[in-house]
């Protein structure tokens, strides 16, 4: 069955142009003036582009000693009605347990997913089976990014030789390092002395947590994957200092990558200071929000290229969750959502306001986490050939977010009340239209994993580099005999 996108003005990351688009099954088969299909999808007036990628996501996550509360089958119906067309997950093992065992976990819980999604393995514990693992991870299960905590202490953070390790591991497989950059030594002791003076209110957790304390463990993490050859991927760049040591890295060639959230962007540390216990509970997550100056810097980040990719770390606990930190914030589970929002409040606060161009936008959305992760052009592109993972994009079309008609399954929306101009009119996911004019038309189990192979162009070209650059001992004659 052939589906024709009519009328549309197809916006890439590079390029703005009118054409149809037309697919057959879930592929894009061919873009130009006047094309037919078997069904046809009118694009007056909207924008055609690649579907949204969500990088960050964590679907009944295994945290703080509950699961984040959508799943595969509600996060990425979230996800779709907002635009966005493929998640990435992070596979967590559990202390010991082997790599293989926690993609088994994650293989189960992911067949009710809506869109395509693919994962990212976490390094919770470091030992000979996660060394030996990590290359079947890669070279059988097509996963190429390996997450690290640095903070999270006594559960999954890692220390510095462990980190060093397992990021001389990746560069020997041509993977790709992420890293949840706090330092978190410092969060552990800073949050007992707080709780000790009575801090013990969802405040304290920004408290807790200050931006130098970011900053601190961004510039470590860069330092050490040059020392161990490999990309870092930064996630949840929340603040200048972090921003900073990725912007002045960049521009010293190392291969690093910041992944500002639609959250930090858009919302800010006072809502820490709310007198409602709840509505400050709920917005509990690591990196806390931060100040106007902050956010400022990230958006600065976004229009020069310092920083690469909009996420939502989506992560969503319910009140009822969220109060089992009441009296001690520390036990908050750490997590907000915001897949269904993430492109609108982008659209809304960056394209509307002349911060981004609509082209920007999918770079940022779409196009660059595509290429980073190595699923480009079958994802992030308007190309025949290409997964037809498409958004047709009206931006003169308004709504006010409200959890009452959210597709997420938690009980509030930390965006509740804002105006967003620019949404989908349609969401298709490997060609199926998943959102149709405001309709829901998810069909579970749709989504398929995407894999994803190593040793990509940046591994090749930073391999190349540490090659060249590597210590080599100086050929000398005439060496002095010792002992004569
Ligand atoms: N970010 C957060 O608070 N929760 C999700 C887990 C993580 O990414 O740190
Ligand atoms: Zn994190
Ligand atoms: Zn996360």
């Amino acid at each position: 069955m052939t589906k024709v996108i009519k009328n549309g003005t197809i916006v890439t990351h590079d390029l703005t142009y009118e054409a149809d688009v037309l697919i057959d099954g879930g592929t894009i088969i061919e873009i130009g003036p006047n094309l037919k299909g078997e069904e046809e999808l009118d694009a007056t007036g909207c924008y055609v582009m690649p579907g949204g990628i969500d990088p960050h996501v964590h679907l009944e996550m295994p945290f703080m000693g509950t699961y984040s509360s959508d799943d595969f089958e509600s996060g990425t119906r979230a996800g779709l009605a907002g635009g966005t067309t493929m998640v990435v997950d992070f596979c967590l093992p559990n202390q010991g347990e082997s790599l293989l065992d926690a993609i088994k976990r994650w293989d189960n819980k992911s067949t009710r997913a809506n869109c395509d999604y693919s994962f990212h393995m976490a390094v919770t514990w470091w030992g000979e089976q996660v060394f030996n693992d990590m290359e079947t991870v890669v070279k059988d299960k097509g996963i190429n990014t390996f997450k690290h905590f640095l903070a999270y202490k006594g559960a999954l953070m890692v220390n510095d030789d462990e980190l060093f390790s397992s990021f001389n591991r990746l560069s020997e497989l041509g993977a790709i390092a992420m890293v949840h950059a706090e330092n978190g030594d410092v969060v552990a002791e800073m949050t007992a002395k707080l709780l000790a003076e009575g801090n013990t209110g969802p405040e304290g957790h920004a408290y807790s947590r200050p931006s130098q304390v970011e900053g601190e463990a961004t510039n470590r993490a860069i330092m050490i994957a040059d020392m161990a050859g490999v990309p870092l991927y930064v996630v949840h760049t929340s603040c200048e200092e972090a921003h900073e040591a990725i912007r002045r890295a960049r521009q010293q060639g190392k291969r690093v990558w910041g992944e500002p959230l639609i959250q930090h962007l858009t919302l800010d540390k006072s809502e820490y200071f709310n007198k409602d216990w709840d509505h400050a509970a709920r917005r509990v997550m690591s990196p806390p929000f931060r100040n106007k100056q902050h956010q400022d810097s990230l958006w600065a980040g976004l229009q020069a290229g310092s920083l690469s990719v909009v996420a939502t770390d989506h992560c969503a606990f319910t009140t009822e969750q969220k109060r089992t930190g009441v009296g001690d914030f520390s036990k908050i589970p750490n997590g907000t959502g915001g897949l269904e929002d993430r492109m609108p409040m982008l659209w809304t606060h960056g394209v509307e306001t002349g911060r981004l161009t609509p082209n920007e936008f999918v770079a940022v959305t779409s196009t660059n986490i595509a290429k980073i992760l190595n699923c480009y052009p079958k994802k992030g592109a308007v190309l025949a050939g290409a997964d037809a993972d498409l958004v047709v994009w009206d931006p003169a079309k308004t709504k006010t977010i409200t959890a009452g008609t959210q597709q997420s399954a938690i009980d509030y929306n930390v965006f509740e009340g804002k105006e967003v101009k620019g949404l989908p009119r349609f969401t298709l996911t490997r060609g199926h239209v998943a959102i149709h004019d405001g309709e829901v038309r998810t069909q579970e189990g749709h989504g398929k994993f995407v894999k994803r192979e190593a040793n990509t162009p940046v591994n090749k070209a930073l391999s190349s580099w540490k090659e060249l650059t590597a210590p080599q001992p100086v050929q000398r004659t005439g060496i002095p005999v010792t002992g004569v």
